[in-house]
């Protein structure tokens, strides 16, 4: 039965359809109309070329730009448009401002205005539409450019509507969205990361909306959508400040392509341009002028995965630290007090004092230190130059160049950076063999100490800094990050799902090094049912957590009396999984190792392995590590080999963290001979 208020909806509904295709026809004409002038004008510069001049010609080309691009925003508004008549809207406020009556507030993706200019879907990051998200009935409030408009909201409504079709509608007075929320989460994954405007949560939307924030740090638990806030927090600023900031201004840090494959589609689907990413280990390639090989972030974890050396492990503790940091700040300040032995320089008959040089160099303390000798060497030029009272000879300019430098120390950065360990009086944390790659525990010291001593200004055009995956970074690589981004940043990630526990970093340590920083703390977890989240609070406890009351099957851990045994049955699960409703299968190991070996064994042609190379992610049933599946999920997930001899040390229960969260319905433990300690309560 369609009652009344279901009927005049769904009328209301066939009327913004019909607008819409409207709309598309005239941007059709509009785009029609662009080319045919478009066409015109290039055919009449063609026959009248030589008679034109040359402000002829750039007038005529400047119109052709204006056309083209004209042209291009209205190809682009067609997208929006036919985006919106699959989904005009999904929310829905009656509100009324003091002393008004309540009208109609119709909120989707994008805004939408008809012929007569009257706004009939306004875009969900418009000020307005806060109220959606952050009231219930009653009194309520939102913020524009030109202060705070206060009213009541009469009636708050949400709308399914796919393929342009009603699915269903709901009314709420006291909280409308745990409804429609349990039935997205439900739903099995589709393949990539999606947008949850529909559904976002009054503290996901405080963070999504802050414009104060120089830099933002969010510590959320496994799931509890802070990837999703950070893509729709860009969306948003996108859309506030759509004046000065675009799509390429903006950069995301990326821990690796698959995860950066993964989240590609959400910007896009919110009607943004794909937005540039770069991952840490391009980044530091690009700093180091790719002068060194490094290892990896990969590598380094395997290393500790397979081969935990307690020296290797010491180096890596110690360069993850905030002290280690501020002993290279100190370092700094004692080189530039102590590196530099001035002597009085002697060019031809003229003698130049220390003490001048010396003050030249104090003087142009605000420039990186390597870079001061230019300076210092173009003054003390000046100095001979009056004396002499002529024109030097280039063999005595280039001698006064060649001979600044040499009151120095040292002139490369890694000669510093040896010197370091031998200052603090630990050269054994410094391992260094030219034939080998650097230690990536080394490589951002090395940059942070190439950028304070040369100074580096190649990323001062990014106008938004996204880095995801916080709790993998160091000190030292947040102090980069600092010199290097002067814009505004949000940090996001999770201290409990770090894959090396040796360098996490938590919100806490962040701070110190953005002592600006606002923190914000999100405990509610939407991925995982309730019994997949309190299976993995048995690895890694957070009493703060807050999981959503959905519910399904308990998680389960079998033991296999073979190998052979094991792999059967995980053939059995994936077989289920195909019959099954469900859309996406993660098998996921500890160790690349692992991953392959299962790959070989269980061949299939629809099972996929990603590994650190892979760039995109791949649909369906994948075999990967726990490293590399961190910030993806999956409807099912099974974690084979889960014995005692795999999980047993501090890596290895983070890995096992990580891999169970990634489970939004399923998920199913294996293994042979012993169990590990971690699963044993
Ligand atoms: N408000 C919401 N409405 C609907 N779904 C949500 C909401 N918030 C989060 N989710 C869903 O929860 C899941 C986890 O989100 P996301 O991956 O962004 O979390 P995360 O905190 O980055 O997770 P992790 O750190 O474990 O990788 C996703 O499926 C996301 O769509």
């Amino acid at each position: 039965m369609i009652n009344a208020t279901e009927q005049a909806e769904r009328e209301y509904l066939e009327e913004v359809k019909e607008k819409l295709v409207l709309a598309v026809r005239r941007v059709d004409d509009a785009v029609r109309q662009f080319s045919n002038e478009l066409r015109e004008k290039k055919s009449y510069i063609h026959e009248h070329q030589s008679g034109m001049d040359d402000a002829d010609m750039v007038a005529a080309e400047q119109s052709i730009n204006r056309m083209a691009y004209t042209g291009e925003g209205a190809v682009a508004r067609k997208r929006r448009i036919l985006k919106l008549v699959q989904s005009p809207y999904f929310g829905r406020v009656d509100f009324g401002a003091k002393g008004q009556e309540a009208a109609p507030v119709y909120i989707g993706v994008h805004s939408f205005m008809d012929e007569q200019r009257r706004n009939l879907i306004y875009d969900w990051r418009a000020p307005i539409s806060s109220l959606f998200y952050d009231f219930e009935l009653g009194d309520a409030s939102y913020t524009t450019p030109l202060g705070e408009v206060e009213g009541r909201i009469e009636l708050k409504r949400q709308y399914k509507i796919r393929d342009g079709r009603l699915e269903f509608l709901l009314d709420s007075d006291v909280n409308i969205h745990d409804d429609v929320l349990q039935r997205e989460l439900a739903k099995s994954s589709d393949d990539k990361m999606k947008t949850i405007v529909a559904t976002i949560q009054r503290d996901q939307n405080a963070v999504i909306r802050n414009e104060d924030a120089s830099v933002m740090v969010i510590q959320g638990v496994a799931g509890s959508g802070k990837t999703s806030i950070a893509l729709h927090r860009i969306a948003f600023l996108l859309y506030r400040f759509r004046d000065t900031i675009a799509a390429k201004d903006i950069l995301i840090i990326s821990p690796n392509k698959v995860f950066a494959d993964y989240i590609s589609n959400v910007l896009p689907e919110l009607g943004e341009e794909h937005i540039p990413e770069l991952g840490m280990e391009e980044l530091a390639a690009d700093l180091l002028d790719s002068r060194f090989t490094f290892q990896t972030f990969f590598e380094q974890v395997a290393t500790l995965l397979e081969r935990p050396d307690p020296a290797f492990v010491e180096r890596i503790q110690f360069k993850s630290s905030f002290d280690f940091l501020s002993k290279l700040n100190q370092y700094l300040l004692y080189v530039e007090n102590n590196y530099f032995s001035v002597a009085d320089l002697r060019v031809g008959r003229t003698v130049v004092p220390g003490a001048f040089i010396q003050q030249k160099f104090k003087a142009y303390h605000r420039v990186p230190l390597l870079k001061r000798f230019g300076q210092v060497a173009n003054d003390v030029r000046t100095y001979v130059r009056d004396k002499v009272e002529r024109k030097l000879t280039g063999g005595e300019k280039a001698a006064i160049g060649e001979n600044i430098p040499r009151m120095f120390r040292f002139s490369n950065v890694l000669d510093f950076y040896r010197d370091f360990y031998r200052w603090i009086g630990r050269p054994e944390l410094f391992k260094f063999d030219p034939n080998r790659p650097l230690e990536y525990a080394d490589v951002f010291a090395l940059i942070y100490l190439r950028v304070r001593m040369e100074g580096i200004t190649a990323y001062e055009h990014v106008r938004h800094l996204l880095v995801d995956e916080m709790q993998d970074y160091t000190p030292v690589q947040y102090a980069v990050l600092s010199r290097l981004f002067h814009c505004r940043k949000t940090i996001l990630g999770d201290v409990s799902q770090t894959v090396n526990p040796y360098s996490a970093s938590s919100a806490e340590t962040i701070e110190r090094v953005f002592p600006q920083a606002d923190v914000v703390k999100l405990y509610r977890s939407y991925r995982s049912t309730l019994e997949i989240t309190a299976f993995a609070q048995r690895i890694t406890p957070n009493p703060n957590i807050m999981p959503l009351e959905r519910h399904g099957p308990e998680p389960t851990v079998t033991h296999y009396a073979s190998n052979e045994e094991e792999l059967a049955a995980i053939r059995q699960l994936i077989a289920d999984f195909r019959t099954s409703g469900n859309h996406s299968m993660g098998i996921i190991c500890k160790t690349q190792r692992q991953a392959t070996y299962a790959h070989q064994a269980l061949q299939a042609p629809d099972v996929h392995l990603l590994t650190a190379e892979s760039t995109l992610f791949k649909e369906g049933i994948i075999i990967t590590t726990a490293h590399l599946a961190k910030g993806l999920e999956f409807d099912v997930v099974v974690v084979p080999f889960a014995s005692a001899r795999t999980y047993k040390t501090e890596v290895d229960k983070s890995m096992l963290y990580v891999a169970c969260t990634r489970a939004m319905h399923q998920l199913t433990l294996t293994y042979t001979g012993e169990v590990t300690a971690f699963l044993v309560a």
